[in-house]
């Protein structure tokens, strides 16, 4: 299944609580002292217990620091305070695809686990949450269907297990093809109800590594995440069914510890260790992510904790951190550092985006479907059109049928019997194709994952390669500098010593694991493939018996309609596959032009303050940069770069107009009343059953006009779609596990999916119009923005070659004409760097440039830059004629400002040459002297 970036995200700060718990009896034997105090709702004071207030030296210093944050708890908060004010707002967020994440945190004995866990009589966040969770599914599950799976799981010793199934050994976490944190082999179980869970976690809770510290008679030696997953969707069945995926952490962290304060020991020594390690990993990666600057590197990598937080932190997760001190004097320093890290974790932000599950990837399959219940139908049909010529002697058996049914109830109730198991057959196989296409979707992900890992290694290949020939040729080098003449010496000892990256080794890993599920896969489908063959037999046999047990018209009719039902349900199918993938190519286009847009006020920005500080400066500009500036600045007066974006607009405006995204709900006919029920539990729900004609009157066109044709075309595979279908399925990637794994090695399908994967990104709308499109459509955009196009790339030619020839010959006058042609080329890339660009030939493109001058214009117009005898390609602004320049400029920007905010139509005509002459800056340029 594939996420996709819902347009509702928005930035969220990670929550930070601070709950202080009970000074404990041990620490009062001890002789601590309160020194931690929750001042307000958010405020926490910590007072040093070594200052001493009557020393003089230190009168001046606080003996107490204050401390923020969203929510303070003291001794006297209850569990349910606790939990209401942290945890409980995100359970909607959940339930409806948002990821949250709750997580203890704090010194060894300070409560995390009792306000996760809790007690019986006081349990904690893990209960309280489950139980409001479940209520709320509760409440809303008459319209959705929701799925709610868990796993529980601790890290230890850097280790992950299964705390579910502990047999299952340790586990790896692995990073899927959405960047998504997953822990690979994990069992998840289907829960319905809180209480289901609750014994689970005791169960899982007891498999958890607990040992008596001197801080903590039973301290949790690892850090347990119970992980939540609730899948909704609408019971509504449809191929536009959103469904929304939201997942929930809750995290147990192990206390941090100093090894001398608990007098640990050995093994507990070396835990102490690790969990220092994973919280210090985790330490510092709040400190990278509330770096205000945001230039840290945020270095996840360094602990399997922080690897598995790594959304909840920095990605898209609502989060909330419920930091633990305990109150007595003893603990000021874990205290301390406690209220620092917290205090520091609430600048953290976090991107929330609600998951749903992107269709793109099924519409492929879709087409697939819809061809199997295409031919389904026919097949139907041929079976009526059979039996249509009714026998003209009518023979015995039709005519005991006939009485029959008008006299016996029996052959009603086996018409309803027929007509049930027909449409369970249809569903079930709708189902199991279903199945199979969420499975190829699977398989997709693996391989592309697999090329992921697999262009790693190929990469670190390549690397090594390349140093051994380095290698190699320093050694040549110097043995024929020695006079030795010791070739092809031996590069194998060098090469070895080289150490693999750890990405290499992760990406090796990977792959073994993917490989493992990859296999888990193939074993799925074989199940599921013979599970479809079944049903199709079961199928058939039932068409095969029709003949013989249907003999009525009636009977007949009810047949006919079932497969008018199935008709309708693969048109609808047909018809929503068609409108998402318009709505996929409107959602895609706009992405890049936003993307562009923000690259070109950018690059706008660039260019302007250059300028500015070319001027104050008073630097040289080569002469072709200022020519190039001219013409920037001419196309910002022209527009013609506003016109292709509005062209642009305009287009996928007429698209979404055209688009088809549902069908209304028809006006319900009574059709036979005991199919009724059939109609809706076959169909969409919303879709009665007219008659043919009468639909065909009802239904708004597919596609504007004589599109039926293409219609279809909008639903058939389109090539790329095909080809990503079949290296779905078809060839897997060989993974190669052992060994070492070379560019060669790399399946050449995979990396054709990785390929089709990498143009069907948001950003790419090639992708999209390939296939997708109808050819009206195409059509009309082409028109609107061929002939731009087409003057654009002449002109950039024009302009290229203008620019080589005005570098190659200095003094060559430059015409009008190109700088004109200049003033409306697209890429300025290309102009930069006219080595990368085509040249062509110098008379060619004056012939062009004067075809162009004279349609455009109609008249000749005089050189205006560059002197006869020009000095060089190197100018020096002269201060005067600069401030000139940029008053010009300046007042060219605003022209432009104001004719942006103007609407404009597209008319497609440029502006008058004269016009743009007339605007165009002065060029009073002072060259530098020889
Ligand atoms: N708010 C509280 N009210 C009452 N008792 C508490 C509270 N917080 C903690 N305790 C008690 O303090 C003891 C230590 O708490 P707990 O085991 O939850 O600490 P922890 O932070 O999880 O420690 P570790 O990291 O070592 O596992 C327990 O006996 C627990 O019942």
């Amino acid at each position: 299944m594939i996420m996709k970036e819902a347009s509702d995200s928005k930035d969220q700060q990670l929550t930070v609580a601070l709950r202080i718990r009970p000074i404990s009896m041990a620490e009062l034997d001890e002789g601590a002292t309160l020194i931690a105090h929750k001042v307000d709702a958010q405020m926490v004071v910590l007072m040093d217990p070594m200052e001493d207030p009557d020393d003089v030296l230190r009168a001046n210093r606080s003996r107490e620091k204050s401390y923020m944050f969203d929510v303070a708890f003291d001794f006297a908060a209850t569990q349910e305070m606790v939990y209401r004010a942290t945890t409980k707002g995100l359970i909607e967020g959940v339930i409806s695809g948002y990821n949250a994440t709750v997580f203890a945190y704090g010194p060894t004995g300070c409560g995390k686990t009792y306000t996760m866990l809790g007690t019986d009589n006081e349990p904690g966040i893990y209960v309280r949450t489950l139980n409001d969770l479940f209520h709320s599914i509760e409440e809303t599950s008459n319209d959705m269907e929701y799925e709610v799976s868990m796993s529980y799981l601790e890290i230890y010793n850097e280790m992950i297990r299964d705390l579910l199934n502990p047999s299952l050994g340790y586990l790896d976490l692995r990073e899927d093809s959405r960047g998504i944190i997953q822990v690979a082999g994990i069992t998840e179980v289907s829960t319905i109800n809180a209480k289901e869970i609750m014994q689970l976690l005791m169960k899982g809770n007891k498999q958890r590594t607990q040992e008596s510290t001197a801080a903590n008679r039973a301290s949790s030696r690892s850090h347990a995440v119970l992980q939540v997953t609730v899948r909704q969707k609408s019971r509504i069945k449809n191929i536009m069914q959103e469904v929304r995926v939201g997942r929930l952490f809750m995290i147990d962290l192990a206390g941090s510890e100093r090894a001398s304060q608990t007098q640990n020991r050995g093994q507990r020594m070396k835990e102490g260790a690790h969990i220092n390690r994973s919280l210090l990993a985790l330490g510092n990666c709040i400190n990278a992510l509330s770096d205000r600057a945001g230039v840290k590197y945020v270095n996840y990598r360094d602990s399997k904790l922080t690897r598995l937080l790594k959304d909840s932190l920095g990605g898209n997760s609502r989060t909330v951190m419920i930091a633990h001190i305990s109150p007595a004097s003893s603990a000021f320093e874990e205290s301390r550092s406690t209220l620092t890290y917290a205090e520091r974790a609430k600048s953290i932000r976090t991107t929330v985006k609600r998951n749903l599950l992107n269709v793109s990837y099924h519409i492929a399959q879709y087409t697939s479907i819809i061809a199997d219940l295409r031919s389904e139908i026919q097949r139907l049909q041929r079976k009526i059109e059979q039996q249509e010529p009714r026998p003209l002697r009518p023979d015995i058996r039709s005519i005991q049928a006939e009485v029959q049914l008008h006299g016996n109830p029996f052959e009603r109730q086996e018409m309803d019997q027929l007509r049930e198991q027909l449409i369970s057959t249809f569903r079930e196989q709708m189902e199991v194709r279903r199945h199979l296409m969420e499975l190829e979707n699977n398989y997709m992900e693996i391989q592309i994952e697999s090329s992921r890992h697999l262009i790693t290694i190929s990469n670190w290949d390549q690397e090594k390669t390349r140093r051994a020939q380095k290698w190699q040729e320093e050694q040549r080098k110097e043995s024929y500098r020695k006079d030795e003449c010791e070739k092809d010496s031996d590069t194998g000892d060098e090469l070895s010593d080289v150490p693999e990256p750890q990405e290499v080794t992760l990406a090796r890993e990977h792959i073994a694991a993917l490989q493992e599920e990859q296999d888990k896969l193939h074993k799925q489908k074989a199940e599921l493939e013979r599970r479809f063959w079944e049903v199709q037999q079961r199928g058939h046999r039932l068409e095969e018996a029709l003949p013989w047990r249907i003999s009525s018209e009636e009977q007949r009719e009810v047949l006919s309609l079932l497969c008018k039902v199935h008709e309708l349900e693969v048109e609808n199918t047909a018809m929503q596959s068609g409108a998402l993938l318009k709505d996929n190519l409107i959602r895609h286009q706009e992405r890049t032009v936003r993307r562009f847009e923000r690259h070109w006020n950018l690059c706008h920005r660039i260019i302007h303050e250059q300028r500015r500080f070319i001027h104050e400066s008073q630097l040289l500009v080569p002469s072709h940069l200022e020519e190039m500036y001219q013409t920037y600045l001419h196309e910002l007066e022209e527009g013609s770069l506003d016109r292709v974006a509005a062209i642009d607009r305009a287009a996928a405006r007429a698209l979404k107009d055209t688009s088809v995204a549902k069908l209304p709900p028809l006006a319900v006919e009574t059709i036979l009343d005991s199919d009724q029920e059939s109609v809706k539990t076959l169909g969409s729900e919303h879709q009665q059953l007219p008659q043919r004609d009468s639909r065909r009157s009802i239904l708004p066109p597919l596609v504007p006009e004589t599109d039926s044709s293409e219609a279809s075309q909008v639903f058939k595979t389109s090539s790329r779609a095909r080809q990503l279908k079949n290296s779905a399925v078809v060839t897997p990637p060989p993974i190669h596990v052992n060994g070492v794994i070379s560019q060669e090695y790399l399946p050449r399908d995979s990396l054709v999916s990785l390929g089709s994967q990498r143009n069907s990104s948001p950003d790419s709308s090639d992708h999209c119009s390939d296939g997708i499109l109808t050819r009206g459509e195409r059509k009309a955009i082409v028109c609107g923005t061929k002939s731009i196009a087409v003057k654009a790339a002449r002109r950039r030619s024009r302009v290229l070659e203008s620019d080589r020839l005005n570098l190659l010959e200095p003094t060559k006058e430059c015409s009008s004409l190109s700088l004109h042609s200049l003033s409306e080329s697209e890429d300025p890339l290309c102009r930069e760097t006219p080595a990368l660009c085509q040249p062509t030939s110098p008379s060619l493109q004056h012939a062009v440039s004067e075809d162009n001058l004279s349609s455009s214009t109609g008249e000749t117009v005089p050189g205006r830059h560059a002197p006869r005898h020009s000095p060089g390609p190197w100018l020096r602004v002269n201060k005067k004629g600069g401030k000139k320049q940029e008053k010009k400029e300046e007042s060219l920007e605003a022209k432009r400002r104001k004719r942006r905010s103007r609407s404009f139509e597209v008319t497609g005509h440029r502006a008058p040459l004269r016009l743009l002459l007339s605007l165009s800056p002065p060029t009073k340029l002072v060259y530098p002297r020889k």
